[in-house]
């Protein structure tokens, strides 16, 4: 992975500011490229971490029963349109073999994977990969509910409009009774 380029990034964003028409060397945007230089460092900080390294961090714990992080909040950027998505995620898993990981993990290794160009489903699938990997867990289960500005401020124009995906893997496959539970714990 190539490391972050401010200065490339300052040059395209000039660039952009040229192509519509501004005149990129007027005061109020003299500062812009660099601004939006550091914005794309901190909501693209995802592209140099690891997100495996969080869920590595397990202590023994004798629970082989659901833990459920819900409502974690996110915003990532459709790779499309480089513009923002964002809602919540919910991340639940059965450990296995008394070890849990700490609870802020899951909501940090949701926040490395958002922070990449993505797509909603790419993310979903991404973490609950990556916990299975990581944990090798009974069961993981991801679901992920979004708005797209891509979908509100421009093209279709569907502000409200939610997309919800969802990833599951193991013991939760093939039983509908645990999903379900999962789901009824994300509503209340
Ligand atoms: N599956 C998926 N699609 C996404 C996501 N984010 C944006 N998109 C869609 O990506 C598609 C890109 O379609 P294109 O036809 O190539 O681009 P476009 O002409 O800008 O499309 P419109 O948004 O329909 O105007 C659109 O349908 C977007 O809604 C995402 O996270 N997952
Ligand atoms: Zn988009």
């Amino acid at each position: 992975m190539a490391n972050f380029d401010h200065e490339k990034i300052k040059e395209g964003v000039r660039l952009i500011l040229e192509g519509v028409g501004e005149d990129a060397g007027r005061e109020g945007l003299l500062d812009t490229p660099d601004r939006v230089a550091r914005l794309y460092q901190e909501v693209f900080a995802g592209l140099h971490e690891s997100a495996n390294e969080h869920l590595k961090t397990v202590f023994g714990e004798d629970h082989e029963e659901l833990v459920l992080v819900k409502d974690i909040p996110f915003f990532s950027m459709c790779e499309h349109h480089l513009v923002p998505f964002f809602g919540k995620a919910h991340v639940a898993y059965i450990p296995k073999g008394g070890m849990v990981t700490g609870l802020s993990k899951l909501a940090r290794t949701v926040e490395t994977i958002a922070k990449r160009p993505q797509l909603q489903e790419r993310i979903t699938y991404t973490v609950a990969n990556e916990i299975v990997s990581t944990l090798e867990p009974h069961g993981v289960m991801v679901v992920l509910e979004a708005e797209h500005m891509c979908m509100t401020m421009r093209g279709v124009k569907k502000p409200g409009s939610m997309t919800v995906t969802s990833a599951v893997r193991g013991t939760f496959e093939g039983d509908q009774a645990a999903r379900s539970e999962v789901l009824s714990l994300i509503k209340h």
